[in-house]
């Protein structure tokens, strides 16, 4: 059986507090776009994990793939081993949630292939073990997203008439160290009244907060977001905790940007 765990774009990410868990309540919208992972499971076998396209980071034995299975296997002891293999094309430690979709998926598919039974609701609690933004994969549909992420309402928002820009500069922005140089605030207005703006008023009133500690570390990241502007996007953010930039152009009228041979570049047009 073979999926393709797509990636996810935060448009809007306020950290509001600290909690005591050590997490942070946030409010983000999550959208869906089609760049994908391609994730096989094949069975009998051994438990086995092999990866091709871009190297994941750590250990095989730590891959969010894996960790779904065992999470299932806890409470499903006749979950038989299987043969995973992982084809990566999301760029990694970007804010695309490539790690949470592969394992969203894999709870997924594992559920379908073997007939757990699981409902919606108990599989988005299993992927809430895995990952503050798993939840989202589960439905995965635009979603204004509370709590750690993992609460989520459906968003009536739908950017087909408009043309999106994925750009990946290759700067790997580490999650929890993102988190680290935020100090929370609750802004004056919410992204759920925010977004409902239209999009050509997004750019004066939806932020996301790792901009500022990000965009200090990594410059280059700010001239991307001016770049895209400059070229005519109506809204231009970072996704997530970085580094992948997003522009949403009028539709079709992305072409003619000239990027460095280096970076990772998507259009959605
Ligand atoms: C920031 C967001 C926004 O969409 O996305 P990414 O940029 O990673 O895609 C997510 O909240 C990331 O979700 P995810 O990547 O699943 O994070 P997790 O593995 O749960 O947590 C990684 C680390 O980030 C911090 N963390 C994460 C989520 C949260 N609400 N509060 C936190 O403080 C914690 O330090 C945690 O150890
Ligand atoms: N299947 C996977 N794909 C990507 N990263 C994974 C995977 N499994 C575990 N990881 C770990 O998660 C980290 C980043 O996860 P990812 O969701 O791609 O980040 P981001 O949400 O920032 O895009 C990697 O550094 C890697 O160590």
């Amino acid at each position: 059986m073979i999926v393709f765990p797509n990636c996810k774009i935060n448009l809007g990410l306020n950290i509001l507090q600290r909690r005591a868990d050590g997490f942070h309540d946030l409010e983000t919208v999550f959208y869906p776009l089609p760049v994908t992972d391609a994730l096989e499971v094949l069975s009998p076998g051994q438990l086995q994990f092999n990866s091709t396209g871009i190297p994941v980071p750590g250990n095989a034995a730590d891959n969010l793939c894996l960790k779904a299975w065992h999470l299932l296997k806890a409470d499903f002891p006749e979950l038989p081993p299987v043969n995973i293999h992982l084809h990566k094309h999301i760029p990694i430690g970007a804010g695309l949630g490539g790690g949470s979709a592969d394992a969203a998926f894999m709870l997924q598919l594992l559920n379908n292939k073997f007939r757990l039974e699981l409902s919606t609701a108990q599989l988005i609690a299993y992927a809430a073990q895995l990952g503050s933004d798993c939840a989202f994969f589960i439905q995965n549909r635009t979603a204004y997203a509370t709590g750690r992420g993992e609460i989520l309402e459906p968003l009536e928002l739908n950017l087909a008439a408009y043309s999106i820009l994925l750009v990946h500069p290759g700067i790997h922005v580490n999650t929890g160290w993102a988190f680290g140089q935020i100090t929370p605030r609750v802004p004056a207005l919410s992204l759920r009244d925010s977004i409902q703006h239209p999009l050509e008023a997004w750019k004066d009133l939806i932020h996301n907060d790792f901009e500022a500690p990000v965009f200090q570390a990594h410059p280059i990241l700010k001239q991307i977001k001016e770049k895209m502007y400059n070229a005519g996007a109506l809204y231009a953010t970072m996704s997530g905790s970085g580094s992948a930039m997003v522009g949403i152009f009028p539709k079709n009228n992305i072409a003619g940007i000239l990027w460095d041979t280096g970076y990772r570049v998507f259009e959605i047009i």
